[in-house]
């Protein structure tokens, strides 16, 4: 439903979100605004000294973030938007400016700085017209900011190093987010709520209303006292009856003051018009045709990795459709249909010379790269594309779909199907290691875990996590404790270093034999994949291995308890169905597993991406 007529005026055209917050999308996307997200790679890096006033730094960041988007998106042929809007949250105590936490570290210093005084948050805002003409870019800017002024209560140096385990201070400005666990530490806010959290809605609003709605002479004249948005009204149809056209008013905005009477006399226009509008049209369901397409997407990405064409354009590029088309061995006209969509998606440049990587697919695209997702994107291609298109029957019967794929009955799940060929084996354990070298950094510094000497890896695949468990503690040595056929191949996945003599590999089965002895236990991703039962019997041969005091480190993506938010998580739990025997689980659950097998204080810690880390220790029985 749209509340705020002006709101409608976008309703038909390309708008962009130039940013990778996930405030800034909820709030506008709650507020009925259909658009893209293109999260911006302007480096927030302006010099502050440069700028008379905090707020002209933000809204300057805002800018050069959208222009970036339209920047980029343009250069992509055919992709201009028509609307590119850009943000920038900023802090502010005794004349600094608080941006991101870098650290930990950095988060206590902005969060003892803000500590029982008043403070203000800045969000700048740009919204970028965009239009091409002759292939040139053509933009026009309306910029503003809007104030909040927040104050905390004195914080004690525990709740500060609480709140900063808790991981929530490090995307936020200033270290905390008032709409989650940061609320608890503000004593006052004044002004727009939603500024803080990162995108003022009613600013953004008038700011459209004066864009959309220009003033007309004898608007100027009526004294308007209100100082609201439009009228509510649902679905309306501002298409415009009696001129002012649809696009927006053909200034360039003035200065504050300026702006604010403008902008009233605007809004009076505005709900005049409103009751002139008549004609009723659904919005159109550019999300819902976007989830439509995903699978679209997903198999063009899985089918560039397959064809090996971000290998060949990271040894040679730019290259033109026809040359890769002969080295993937495919069609010229498939091929060039292809490397078109991979550009779209931002996986490749396209210019008059050919195409060539993005910094994204030359990362994580080229098999040979360090932190390579290319054996995940083929076991995805591979197998779990093909368990996916047994979805229904795994609705309905619930239970996973490998014996549809295979044709024949999997009795257990890593030896009849992942593991059924050296082939099939070394694809997963190949998509593991990619995964697990991606959060191995996160998970092994999400605690302190110095009390330990050694630690055992439980269905440690390839030892991926161990070695940069290694890493981070030197005096730790770690066991990988899995399957023999797993311990034969992982060594081919060593890299030498000085981390190869902490780490030791030993085969058995985690269900049937003992586990090796050690101080701290590692289950990372492995409880998923298993049905209760399994995880009851898991759980307490890991419990039985520890001596009181030993840790236990168990590595989830958690559900959150209503099963309504954490899409990842509910997504995860989708493929835990056609893939395994197990589920996904929210923290409640986990918790009740732990303290069941006596395991106590359990702490939590959010990583980046969609991974979450749980430390308990063993309590004496
Ligand atoms: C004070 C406060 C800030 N935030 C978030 O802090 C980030 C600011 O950083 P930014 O540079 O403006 O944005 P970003 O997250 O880097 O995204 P981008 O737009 O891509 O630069 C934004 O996320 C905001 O929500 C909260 O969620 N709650 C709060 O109480």
């Amino acid at each position: 439903m749209v509340l705020c007529p002006v709101i409608g005026k976008l309703l038909h055209k390309r708008v962009v979100l130039a940013s990778a917050s996930p405030r800034r999308q909820e709030i506008l996307s709650n507020a009925g605004l259909r658009f893209e997200v293109v999260p911006s790679r302007f480096k927030e890096k302006l010099d502050k000294a440069s700028f008379a006033t905090p707020y002209e730094y933000a809204m300057e960041t805002a800018k050069q973030k959208a222009l970036e988007v339209a920047t980029r998106m343009h250069q992509k042929d055919l992709r201009t938007p028509d609307v590119v809007i850009g943000a920038d949250t900023i802090v502010t105590v005794g004349g600094l400016i608080l941006e991101k936490p870098v650290d930990k570290q950095d988060a206590y210093r902005m969060l003892s700085r803000l500590s029982g005084k008043e403070h203000s948050v800045f969000t700048g805002v740009a919204i970028v017209h965009c239009s091409s003409n002759d292939r040139q870019l053509h933009t026009r800017v309306s910029e503003f900011y809007e104030e909040t002024t927040v104050k905390f209560s004195e914080l004690s140096e525990e709740l500060l190093w609480e709140y900063i385990h808790s991981g929530e201070p490090m995307d936020k400005a200033g270290g905390y987010g008032i709409q989650a666990l940061g609320g608890m530490l503000v004593e006052s806010v004044h002004g727009d709520f939603l500024n803080v959290v990162g995108f003022p809605l009613n600013h953004f609003c008038k700011q459209l209303v004066e864009l959309y709605y220009p003033p007309r002479p004898e608007d100027l004249r009526q004294p308007v006292q209100h100082d609201s948005i439009p009228a509510v009204d649902t679905f309306e149809d501002l298409s415009d009856v009696e001129g002012g056209g649809s696009e927006p008013a053909q200034r360039e905005t003035g200065s504050r003051d300026e702006k604010a009477e403008v902008g009233a006399a605007g809004q009076a226009t505005a709900e005049a018009e409103c009751h002139r509008t008549r004609a009723t049209l659904p919005p159109f369901p550019t999300r819902l045709l976007e989830l439509l397409d995903g699978f679209k997407l997903s198999k063009a990405l899985l089918t560039a990795c397959k064809l090996k064409v971000f290998d060949w354009l990271k040894r040679e590029a730019p290259q033109k459709a026809p040359d890769i088309a002969s080295k993937v061995d495919a069609s010229a006209c498939g091929t060039e249909k292809l490397l078109d969509v991979c550009a779209a998606m931002g996986l490749l440049e396209k210019t008059q010379q050919g195409y060539s990587n993005t910094e994204t697919a030359n990362l994580y695209l080229a098999s040979d790269s360090e932190y390579s997702l290319h054996g995940f994107m083929l076991q995805n291609n591979d197998v779990i594309w093909n368990l996916f298109t047994y979805l229904e029957f795994a609705i309905r019967e619930g239970r996973n779909q490998h014996h549809r794929v295979l044709g024949k009955k999997v009795e257990d799940l890593f030896q009849d199907a992942y593991y059924r060929s050296p082939e099939t084996q070394l694809r997963f354990m190949q998509a593991m290691h990619g995964v697990a070298k991606l959060t191995a950094r996160q998970v092994a510094t999400a605690f302190d875990l110095s009390r330990f000497s050694s630690a055992c890896d439980v269905g440690g695949c390839t030892g991926a996590l161990a070695r940069e468990l290694a890493r981070e503690y030197p005096r730790l040595q770690v066991t990988v404790f899995d399957l023999p056929d797993v311990v034969e191949l992982a060594v081919h996945f060593q890299p030498a270093g000085p981390q190869a003599a902490q780490i030791h590999f030993a085969a058995g089965d985690f269900f049937r034999d003992p586990l090796p002895s050690a101080e701290l236990y590692v289950l990372c991703r492995i409880l998923h994949n298993w049905s209760d039962d399994k995880v009851h019997k898991l759980l307490s041969k890991v419990a039985e291995s520890c001596k009181p005091g030993a840790g236990l480190l168990l590595v989830e993506t958690l559900l959150d308890e209503e099963k309504r938010e954490a899409q990842g998580g509910l997504i995860q739990s989708l493929n835990m169905l056609v893939q395994t025997e197990g589920r996904q689980r929210s923290r409640g659950e986990y918790q009740c597993l732990l303290e069941l097998h006596g395991f106590h204080q359990v702490q939590v810690v959010h990583l980046e991406g969609v991974l979450d880390a749980m430390l308990a220790t063993r309590v004496a029985p």
